[in-house]
């Protein structure tokens, strides 16, 4: 299905930004040793994507591409009270720490990350003291507190007009798609009674038109990046990495900071002078029909890459179902980049409507999102349940398959320690089973990979182990299996090393120690 946007409006940008090259890249090249400094891509802009990026030069896997701190950083949707410094959670009514100027609730007095630029302003605190909003916070109950936090962001990027106007002009530069979500009516609506007429007849605010508000929605909804980890998320507008266009088996990463929410793209793999450069807008382990319809709603365009455009996925097979009416069929989609083409049998050609499909994906997924993270029997028992509806390499099974990969050692009742021979096969099986298809997916540095690496060391290192140790394999394959266990401590800290979450980190460092204890024990 094409992609029927119009982008009559963009102009073409030749500049490109300046970005800091890795010193790989810088030896290859004579003006970027002298400055450290290269242009790595610039802008380009098609009738079908708008603005989006495109490499000047070869690009080196780990080469960062981007690196700047946030224009605007918020709450989430549906989220409810946080501290407006940190965004950690706060508990209303009961917190006792308020915001000395406003009297927003906060985590602590004082929270260290009030006043930053791109946060709760003074100019920001200011405006909702006068204003007397705080008023409002204190007497709603549980949903309006959820809308009024989901407020502040759009606000924040809102007060830029009143308080910074070149950031408001590089803001008003960002696409909104007003013409396309005008037309979505339940999208509109909602933005008009839950943000548009709360900032304007409730807490009215009058400093900005409706247009205004709509727009900032928009742009929000397009351009945003989720940002923050564990105990203190959000959603962050950037300057540049905005830009970027989206593949689903992209050729980059962004990850950000979760000090300061500064945002950092990184070329996952060897990029081409000439090729765009692209980031991921979704998750990889989602198939084609829910991928394009997620996109579609959450950033208003049809995707038609490679990925999308290739019923197997790159022969990963990740959406293909077992057929119903025969043995060992398989179905496809006959037209992925057609929402509503029918899926076909390829060995007894049964056929089935793509709406039936889609209803039944919705449901497995809504099962699956409502087993607990940590439920170990819940996720194997999806596996077992819905296996022989779904194909073995289905995207929802390797979902909980990536989940219990990682359950598997850390879960309660599941300590590594106490992980039976059967046990840890099983985890062996699982991390080869996701490692095999993000290895397609996603090649090069990619974060998943990186993980599942780790996860897949703990298994084969242990079972190598027992087994030299009841002579079931002798020293010459036990160094065989410590060669496999050693490239992946190697490449998974290599990757992780890269990602500044905390539990990333950990893993790197974990990688890291097992290398060291290994040359220690003078096996390697
Ligand atoms: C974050 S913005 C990217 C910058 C945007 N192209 C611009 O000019 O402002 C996301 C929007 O870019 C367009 N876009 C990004 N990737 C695309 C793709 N693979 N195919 C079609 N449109 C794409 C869509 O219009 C999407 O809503």
């Amino acid at each position: 299905m094409p992609n029927y946007k119009k982008k009559k409006h963009h102009s073409q940008h030749k500049h490109g930004h300046q970005t800091k090259s890795t010193k790989k890249d810088c030896e290859n090249d004579d003006d970027t040793l002298q400055s450290g400094w290269s242009k790595l891509y610039e802008i380009k802009t098609s009738e079908m994507m708008g603005r989006y990026l495109v490499a000047t030069k070869p690009i080196k896997p780990g080469d960062v591409l981007i690196e700047e701190s946030p224009l605007v950083v918020g709450p989430p949707t549906e989220y409810g009270p946080v501290c407006l410094g940190c965004l950690k959670k706060v508990v209303f009514p009961q917190s006792q720490c308020k915001c000395p100027g406003c009297h927003w609730p906060i985590c602590s007095q004082p929270c260290e990350k009030l006043n930053q630029d791109h946060g709760h302003t003074n100019f920001e605190c200011n405006f909702l003291r006068e204003k007397n909003v705080v008023q409002f916070i204190e007497k709603y109950g549980d949903n309006d507190l959820k809308v009024a936090y989901e407020i502040i962001f759009p606000l924040r990027c809102l007060l830029l007009k009143l308080h910074d106007k070149s950031k408001w002009e590089q803001l008003m530069e960002m696409e909104a798609h007003n013409d396309i979500r005008k037309n979505i009516t339940w999208l509109w609506t909602r933005n008009q009674t839950r943000i548009v007429n709360r900032i304007r007849n409730e807490w009215k605010i009058d400093d900005f038109t409706e247009e205004e508000i709509h727009t900032v929605c928009g742009i929000i909804e397009v351009n945003c990046f989720e940002v923050g980890h564990e105990g203190a998320k959000g959603r962050a507008l950037y300057p540049t990495s905005f830009l970027m266009a989206h593949d689903c088996s992209s050729n980059s990463t962004h990850t950000d900071n979760p000090e300061n929410f500064s945002m950092q793209i990184r070329a996952m793999r060897d990029i081409k002078k000439g090729e765009s450069i692209t980031v991921n807008y979704g998750y990889i382990l989602m198939g084609t029909l829910k991928r394009r319809e997620r996109l579609n709603m959450g950033k208003f365009f049809w995707c038609a890459c490679q990925r999308c455009s290739d019923p197997t996925e790159f022969g990963t097979y990740c959406s293909a179902l077992k057929c119903s009416s025969c043995s060992n069929g398989i179905l496809l989609s006959t037209n992925p980049l057609d929402q509503q083409a029918e899926w076909k049998c390829l060995k007894c050609s049964h056929t089935i409507e793509a709406k039936h499909i889609s209803s039944m994906l919705d449901k497995l997924f809504d099962q699956l999102d409502s087993i607990d993270p940590h439920d170990v029997k819940g996720q194997e028992m999806f596996i077992e349940r819905y296996g022989n509806i779904l194909g073995s390499n289905h995207y929802l099974i390797l979902s909980a398959k990536y989940d219990l990969c990682q359950l598997y050692g850390r879960a309660e009742d599941f300590l590594v320690d106490s992980l039976s021979e059967d046990l840890l096969k099983h985890k062996e099986d699982y991390c080869r089973d996701v490692l095999k298809v993000v290895k397609v997916l996603e090649p090069g540095l990619s974060r998943v990979k990186g993980i599942v690496m780790y996860e897949l060391h703990v298994p084969l290192l242990l079972l190598a182990g027992q087994r030299l140790r009841k002579e079931q394999i002798n020293k010459s394959e036990f160094m065989k299996c410590l060669k496999e266990v050693v490239s992946l401590l190697e490449e998974s800290s290599k990757i992780l090393k890269m990602e500044p979450g905390q539990k990333e980190q950990e893993m790197a460092h974990g990688a890291e120690m097992a290398l060291m204890t290994l040359k220690l024990q003078k096996l390697l």
